[in-house]
């Protein structure tokens, strides 16, 4: 086996020619591409280098789940983010993966969580305050707060000074905007390094680390115990009995804030802004809600089958992580189209979710389509990734959209606004100018 001799090709010149527009939003290219040659194409980059680019659901599946011994995470993640984050769940793999794998699954698993609700509530209420009604505001900040909020409250209760998660907060999300620079910019690498910008930029995650260290060292001090995801990662024993070392222990927590904050915030502001152009599924959610008043969290949160299916068509229409790369280690064929060693493959989750074999009327918001839960199943339906590296925080993530949402339509409504929404296609699917009216209830 060599070369995917009978994939579709987009020439480098095309590549090209379509670059400034492609580094603004990829996601007409892409959607260019596949209608004029298929689901699955190749977009030759230089002579050398070529991508094969996917909305075939059967190879997303094939890669992620019955053959994802044969796919590793490409290079993005394991050397272009793990030089600021290390080297944890999110960035590596093989053995070092599924060692860390196993050892931190237990701490999301639903009875973990199940203890933490109540920290994470009253996080994501005091967010939810700072929501005000005398004009437009752009909801994205905030709810970008509240998501980094919930995972630094998740861990570390309220035992962290406030300053000092300001400051991690700062300092991880200066390193993210550089890695979207970076990826965005490759022909720009030799400047990034002539001016010492990336350099600079991992000497900042260092103050990242030294707070981490003190706060982990504290916690190794007291004698109280918080139950939340720092003593339950203190406690984790691998295999052989022993506990994480210090300097992973950092790296996994680095990881957490950068996969479990960004991502979360755009779906609900992608959310708000759904809601505010579909005022007859907000006030469906809104009477759901009210009706709703378990005093035990997560009862409310199993009743909130409405909200479930929302939350669920949100991600279909906007998937934060857009798209899922990874890189074939050995030759291998799929539905007769032959993969070689070495060729990196980038899944559209934004196309799958949108694709018209799987879904009736694809591009219209209907919640409904999820209210029976087993759709979310399907092999059309990626937010969370699938097979063993699906998102390790895909239920807490759940249980946060939930709560917040509720808070959220508890005291708001959310109006309309005639523009359409923007997307920002990063790493993440971000969404732009979210600038809504929220009105008192
Ligand atoms: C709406 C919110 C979220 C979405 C859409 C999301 C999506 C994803 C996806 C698609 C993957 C798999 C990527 C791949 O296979 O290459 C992933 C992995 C991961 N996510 Fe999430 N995520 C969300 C929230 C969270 C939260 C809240 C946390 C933690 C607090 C988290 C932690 C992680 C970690 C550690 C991984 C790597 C898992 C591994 O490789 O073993 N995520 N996420």
């Amino acid at each position: 086996m060599s070369l995917q001799t009978n994939i579709p090709t987009v020439s480098t010149f095309r590549f090209l020619r379509n670059a400034a527009q492609i580094l603004k939003n990829p996601l007409p290219f892409h959607r260019a591409n596949f209608k004029r040659l298929g689901d699955t194409f190749r977009l030759k980059i230089g002579a050398k280098t070529s991508l094969l680019f996917s909305r075939d659901a059967g190879l997303a599946q094939y890669v992620l789940q019955k053959n994802q011994k044969n796919y590793y995470k490409s290079s993005i993640q394991t050397e272009d983010l793990a030089k600021y984050v290390g080297l944890g769940l999110l960035t590596t793999n093989g053995e070092h993966w599924r060692k860390q794998r196993k050892l931190i699954q237990p701490a999301f698993h639903k009875k973990h969580l199940t203890r933490l609700l109540d920290t994470v509530e009253k996080a994501i209420i005091s967010e939810i305050e700072r929501i005000t009604v005398t004009e437009p505001i752009d909801i994205f900040p905030i709810l970008n707060d509240l998501a980094f909020q919930t995972v630094v409250k998740a861990l570390f209760s309220g035992a962290a000074d406030a300053n000092d998660i300001a400051e991690l907060q700062e300092i991880t999300e200066t390193a993210q905007k550089m890695l979207v620079s970076e990826l965005r910019q490759p022909y720009k690498a030799w400047w990034f390094k002539l001016t010492g910008k990336i350099e600079r930029n991992i000497a900042y995650t260092h103050q990242a680390r030294t707070i981490l260290k003190q706060i982990v060292d504290e916690r190794r001090k007291a004698e109280e115990r918080f139950g939340d995801l720092l003593d339950m990662l203190l406690e984790a024993t691998y295999d052989d009995g022993s506990v994480m070392e210090e300097e992973q222990l950092i790296d996994e927590i680095l990881i957490l804030f950068i996969a479990g904050h960004e991502t979360t915030s755009n779906a609900l502001t992608f959310f708000c802004e759904l809601m505010a152009r579909h005022p007859e599924v907000q006030e469906k959610l809104a009477v759901e809600v009210q009706q709703n008043t378990s005093l035990d969290i997560m009862t409310r949160i199993q009743e909130s089958v409405y909200a479930n299916a929302v939350i669920a068509e949100v991600m279909r229409l906007y998937p934060p992580v857009y798209f899922i790369d990874r890189v074939c280690l050995e030759d291998d064929a799929y539905n007769g189209m032959l993969i070689a060693k070495g060729t990196s493959i980038l899944m559209s989750v934004y196309e799958i979710h949108r694709s018209v074999d799987f879904w009736d009327d694809p591009l219209t918001f209907k919640p409904e389509r999820f209210e029976d839960a087993t759709v979310q199943n399907t092999m059309a339906y990626y937010p969370f990734g699938a097979g063993p590296r699906k998102c390790i925080g895909n239920n807490f993530a759940m249980f946060e959209m939930i709560l917040a949402m509720s808070e959220l339509l508890k005291r708001f409504r959310i109006e309309t606004k005639n523009t359409p929404i923007e997307i920002l296609p990063l790493i993440t699917l971000k969404p732009k100018n979210a600038i809504l009216q929220f009105k008192t209830r």
